[in-house]
């Protein structure tokens, strides 16, 4: 038995002393700390409640979660109470950190292959456990794959994971926008019937991807490009140049999980039997590899946030908002920008040589991939998907798919995630109706153009310094909450802290 029952630990905030800082999440700062009676150091997850906007129940179903699961790949939580205004969820220290974070500061290109099988399977085995168990896990991302010290790996962070025997509410909730999106499922964003942990298992293949290239495909772009993208482009893969340092049974396992559609994708279980995953190790290789001469995980946190200071400082003087993505990508995170006319200025500026250079994006490359064949050798798939666009052909100048050309690129967007945009800002159905009774003359688009032109962070001033009044008239269209939401959301969350049960966050009083 990996944890200790008769091991009790305090429900005291007394009876811990908080240390460094050794990570951050959208609302909650994570400490090593030292459990005094016990004597054992731990890490210590300290929820802001305030910030967490009443979402209680989805906090309370995380550390449900983390602490009636038992197996050797999840993180599961020693005890939790709260103190003042927080909630404190003590847990195993992971001293290795995330994944991402030893990328970050170590190994900015990815990983070797037999550490990228070696952590797979353990994250693998961990789906395998949590799918068999009812649950979706959601924001499956290097960020949330820990190792500890002897290189045992876990995977953590089950704010956004969701029941698949759930019924009413939480069942509704499946059809919700939840995760980061880099990592996040095509029909995930679609909306259209809803998903189910087949979305896990494209995660699981766009985390394969970032642990060999150091980064998700499309990081460097801001969330909306991102949504798009997914959704038009064929599927990322190990295609490249740079990739021929892959098997081809690793190449093989990740186009199996990047098929765009969910059926045709293995469950975690077949995946599990892939021959790629015979190349994994033991923990103490991963020890020994990629934790030797590792900096204290407190040390190589305080780093990253330098750097991801210095980045945002570089925002501020050179207005690149791209560089916002790429911070929040440190961080783990994301936002949105949904500004059609920021988007705009931004595909503007990317030169043609960003596509015919960018490898991640097949179409930019003229290298694409069919979407729908599922596992094959990715240099056989010929045709590009399409799917919103016009006939026209790719070309390089176009760039990816056509940003020049983005507004009518949305306007064939579908509706439905538009809708359950509105949703992660508090707009539910009643209030969506009471929108378009109020603007009647104006066409369904226009009014999700609006509502994003609105809830843009730079139309709300709040990244660009901008004052208050210039902004007040395209604002004043917004509901009170949905700006309070964004607001919260430029701290870098698109999981919207309601997630799990959208109306309730709006308390009568907001009204
Ligand atoms: N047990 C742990 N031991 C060591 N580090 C940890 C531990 N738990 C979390 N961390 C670090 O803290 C970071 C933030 O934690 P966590 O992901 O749980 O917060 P969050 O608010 O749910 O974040 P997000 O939703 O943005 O991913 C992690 O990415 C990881 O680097």
């Amino acid at each position: 038995m990996e944890y200790d029952l008769d091991k009790r630990f305090p429900l005291n905030a007394k009876d811990y002393k908080l240390y460094e800082e050794v990570g951050e999440g959208v609302s909650a700062i994570v400490y090593r700390a030292l459990c005094i009676p016990l004597n054992e150091i731990v890490a210590i997850k300290v929820l802001d409640l305030e910030k967490c906007n009443n979402d209680l129940d989805g906090i309370r179903r995380e550390v449900q979660t983390m602490t009636l699961i038992d197996h050797p790949n999840v993180l599961r939580a020693h005890c939790s109470f709260t103190a003042d205004h927080s909630l404190w969820v003590v847990m195993p220290y992971m001293a290795g950190g995330s994944c991402l974070h030893i990328m970050k500061s170590s190994y900015p290109e990815g990983f070797e292959e037999p550490v990228i099988a070696t952590l797979l399977k353990e994250t693998l085995k961990a789906l395998v456990y949590l799918h068999a168990h009812g649950h979706i896990h959601r924001d499956v991302k290097s960020g949330n794959i820990l190792i500890d010290s002897n290189g045992a790996v876990k995977v953590a962070d089950f704010g956004v994971s969701a029941c698949m025997f759930d019924a009413g509410d939480r069942q509704r909730n499946r059809n919700t926008f939840v995760g980061t999106p880099c990592w996040m499922a095509p029909e995930v964003m679609q909306q259209l019937h809803g998903y189910d942990f087949k979305a896990d298992i494209w995660s699981f293949g766009i985390t394969a991807l970032e642990l060999a290239h150091g980064h998700a495909p499309f990081s460097k772009y801001p969330p909306m490009k991102v949504l798009l993208m997914t959704l038009q482009n064929a599927p990322p893969g190990l295609d490249y140049e740079r990739d021929r340092r892959f098997s081809k049974s690793f190449k093989e396992m990740v186009a199996a999980c990047l098929v765009k559609d969910p059926k045709k994708r293995p469950t975690s279980e077949k995946l599990l039997k892939h021959h790629f995953f015979k190349h994994a190790r033991s923990y103490d290789y991963l020890a020994r590899t990629i934790l030797d001469n590792l900096a204290p995980l407190g040390e190589r946190f305080r780093v990253l946030k330098a750097n991801e200071a210095d980045l945002l400082q570089n925002k501020a003087l050179y207005g690149d908002k791209e560089q916002l993505s790429q911070q929040e990508y440190i961080r783990g995170i994301s936002a949105w920008n949904f500004n059609l006319e920021d988007l705009k200025s931004q595909a503007a500026l990317i030169q043609d040589d960003d596509f015919t250079t960018n490898e991640e994006d097949p179409s930019g490359s003229g290298k694409q991939r069919d979407s729908y064949d599922g596992v094959g050798v990715p240099g056989e798939r010929l045709s590009l998907e399409r799917a919103n666009h016009s006939s026209a052909a790719p070309s390089e100048v176009d760039g990816f798919n056509d940003l020049h050309d983005l507004e009518s690129s949305l306007a064939s967007f579908p509706i439905k995630p538009l809708r359950a945009l509105k949703g992660c800002f508090d707009i539910g159905e009643d209030d969506e109706a009471a929108t378009s009774s109020g603007c009647k003359d104006t066409t369904q688009l226009d009014i999700e153009q609006q509502f994003l032109q609105n809830t843009s962070p730079w139309a709300l001033g709040q990244e660009t310094g901008r004052n208050e009044s210039e902004n007040s008239g395209r604002n004043s269209s917004l509901p009170r909450h949905a700006i309070c939401e964004h607001k919260k959301f430029l701290s870098g969350s698109l999981i919207p802290d309601n997630a799990f049960s959208p109306k309730k966050v709006i308390g009568e009083g907001d009204r």
